[in-house]
């Protein structure tokens, strides 16, 4: 069944980036002139070359570092469980079990295991894991342990979660499989997922809408609405439309890759 729409402009504010300026060390510009306005459900993508300021603008979002110039802003305001980040490395506590590294968030705000254990078994549940609460992560595999990460990510169910090119060191078939899965459960929690990557098959597959970047100095060059509905699938890669959004991207980043030239 098709999951209904909401069009992407109803939908209320949850983030805005305006007129964002980033330099480091006085010279380096990763960002200049960056605005970007986040909605809740949105799943955005940031694609573009390397060192077009993707982490960066992540970065800027999660408070790690502040702009140069500019304003970010939360509507309603918000607080720190508001948040869940993923890296490309899942960067798990090798000394700890499955369960205990899903159960962070929640430690470092002081809430026993106990208290928690139902939402960290649920957490578990929803990314295919639950058998695994036990393990270390040496035993599982690549893909698995990128599943306890985003277990992790979203234990605290945060309203947006951050992920900074989570699936580019796995081998296709379980990039594939993880794409799959994470739109399923972006569906089963609502949150709002803004996604750095490289790959313009992997924005199209996941992402309502595809901010193109160019480097030297960061930039967004243009905004990409991908208007086909979820849950998408298998059958979405292989289509027409799929082709036809893929292109069109790939275009817009061989504009952005031109430009930075
Ligand atoms: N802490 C820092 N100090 C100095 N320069 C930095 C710092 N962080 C980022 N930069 C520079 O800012 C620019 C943007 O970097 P950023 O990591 O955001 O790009 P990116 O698009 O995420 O690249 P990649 O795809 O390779 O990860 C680059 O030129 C980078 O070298």
């Amino acid at each position: 069944m098709t999951e209904p729409i909401t069009s992407l402009h109803q939908r209320p504010e949850l983030l805005r980036m305006e007129q964002i300026d980033k330099t480091f060390n006085g010279d380096v510009i990763a960002l200049r002139g960056m605005s970007l306005q986040v909605r809740e459900g949105d799943f955005i993508s940031l694609l573009g070359p390397s060192g077009c300021g993707k982490s960066t603008a992540l970065r800027l979002i999660s408070d790690l570092i502040h702009p140069t110039a500019g304003r970010i802003s939360w509507y309603g305001g918000h607080d720190t469980g508001d948040l869940g980040v993923v890296f490309q490395e899942p960067t798990l506590m090798p000394w700890a079990t499955v369960a205990q590294n899903v159960w962070l968030p929640f430690r470092l705000r002081g809430k026993p295991y106990s208290a928690v254990k139902d939402d960290v078994l649920e957490a578990l549940k929803l990314v295919g894991l639950e058998a695994f609460q036990n393990s270390y992560p040496r035993e599982l595999s690549g893909g698995m342990k990128m599943r306890v990460s985003i277990a992790r990510a979203m234990v605290t169910r945060p309203r947006l979660i951050l992920m900074d090119e989570p699936f580019a060191a796995l081998d296709e078939i379980t990039r594939f499989k993880l794409n799959n899965d994470l739109l399923k459960l972006k569906a089963a929690i609502g949150c709002t997922v803004v996604f750095v990557t490289h790959s313009v098959f992997e924005s199209v597959f996941l992402s309502d809408r595809i901010i193109v970047m160019a480097a030297r100095p960061g930039r967004v060059i243009c905004e990409l609405e991908v208007d086909a509905p979820y849950p998408r699938d298998q059958d979405f890669r292989t289509s027409p439309e799929y082709a036809a959004y893929t292109r069109r991207t790939t275009d817009a980043l061989h504009q952005a890759m031109g430009e930075a030239a």
